[in-house]
């Protein structure tokens, strides 16, 4: 049977075709999770030892049934919330021992809703640099704007005046702002109409192949996932219960999974 790392392999030899350059995995892992758990205030288990290695570069989607604890296990990631000491790493380093907005400004988070800061389009995308001192010059906001899959006309717009699946991609232009080097995404585009879904799904892809983003994607479509997702990571009771790639999840074996699939399918 094939393991994930070798689904790996397979996806990072397609993308990189020089044999060499396929570094033994661990180098390779932009995130490694281990036995991550999470319990309620009231000792419910949440996530029940968590593993899973998400390789630099690809987008990985995370689906699976509803409450199964995909978005505590995505939050755990910039630390929404805290992670136990020696559960994350992001390039090999424990995230618990990192300053906390120089880990979320590498790792930026995407949320299903989008939240603009009162002002204008270009107040919201400079908030971040900002806050470090930088005042991104208008030509930088354009910049975003278009990576972002915007028109210059939003530069001055604001937050109100926009529609949910505009005011996402100027979230997601203000996350990117911070030259993030992972993106978390919680259902991004759950609350948009197919042509935003789109454009949202289009700018992904281009982050990914353009400038080598990292990005895990929780979703409820599994179509989507199949659209974009290099690998896919199905939880199920708090657990990562299989490892596929898209063109596998017909293939998973755990029987939860399954009955999730054929019911979402
Ligand atoms: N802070 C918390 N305190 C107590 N229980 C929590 C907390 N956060 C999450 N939970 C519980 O943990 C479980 C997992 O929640 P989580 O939101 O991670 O699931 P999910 O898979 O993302 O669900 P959905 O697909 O519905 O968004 C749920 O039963 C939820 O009620």
């Amino acid at each position: 049977m094939e393991t994930f790392q070798d689904s790996v392999r397979e996806h990072l030899l397609v993308v990189n075709e020089d044999v060499d350059e396929y570094a033994k995995t661990e180098s390779e892992m932009k995130i490694r999770v281990r036995d991550l758990v999470r319990e309620s205030d009231k000792g419910v288990p949440i996530l029940c030892k968590v593993n899973v290695d998400i390789p630099r570069g690809v987008i990985m989607g995370v689906i699976g049934p509803s409450g199964s604890g995909k978005s505590t296990m995505l939050r755990a990631l910039n630390r929404l919330w805290e992670p136990p000491e020696g559960t994350v790493f992001l390039d090999g380093e424990d995230i618990s021992t990192l300053d906390v907005l120089t880990l979320r400004r590498k790792v930026g988070m995407l949320f299903q809703l989008p939240a603009l800061f009162e002002g204008t389009v270009a107040d919201n995308i400079r908030y971040g640099p900002q806050l470090r001192g930088r005042k991104l010059t208008d030509s930088e906001v354009y910049k975003l704007l278009t990576l972002a899959d915007l028109d210059n006309s939003f530069f001055n717009k604001s937050g109100s005046e926009l529609s949910v699946g505009q005011a996402q991609r100027v979230a997601l232009a203000r996350t990117l702002a911070n030259e993030p080097e992972v993106l978390l995404l919680d259902e991004p585009t759950s609350a948009l109409d197919p042509i935003s879904t789109q454009n949202i799904e289009d700018v992904l892809v281009k982050l990914k192949k353009n400038r080598g983003m990292t990005i895990v994607m929780v979703s409820h479509s599994i179509k989507q996932i199949q659209r974009i997702a290099d690998v896919v990571a199905l939880v199920v009771n708090g657990e990562i219960v299989e490892v596929l790639k898209p063109d596998q999840l017909s293939e998973a074996k755990h029987p939860m999974a399954q009955r999730f699939l054929q019911l979402s399918s």
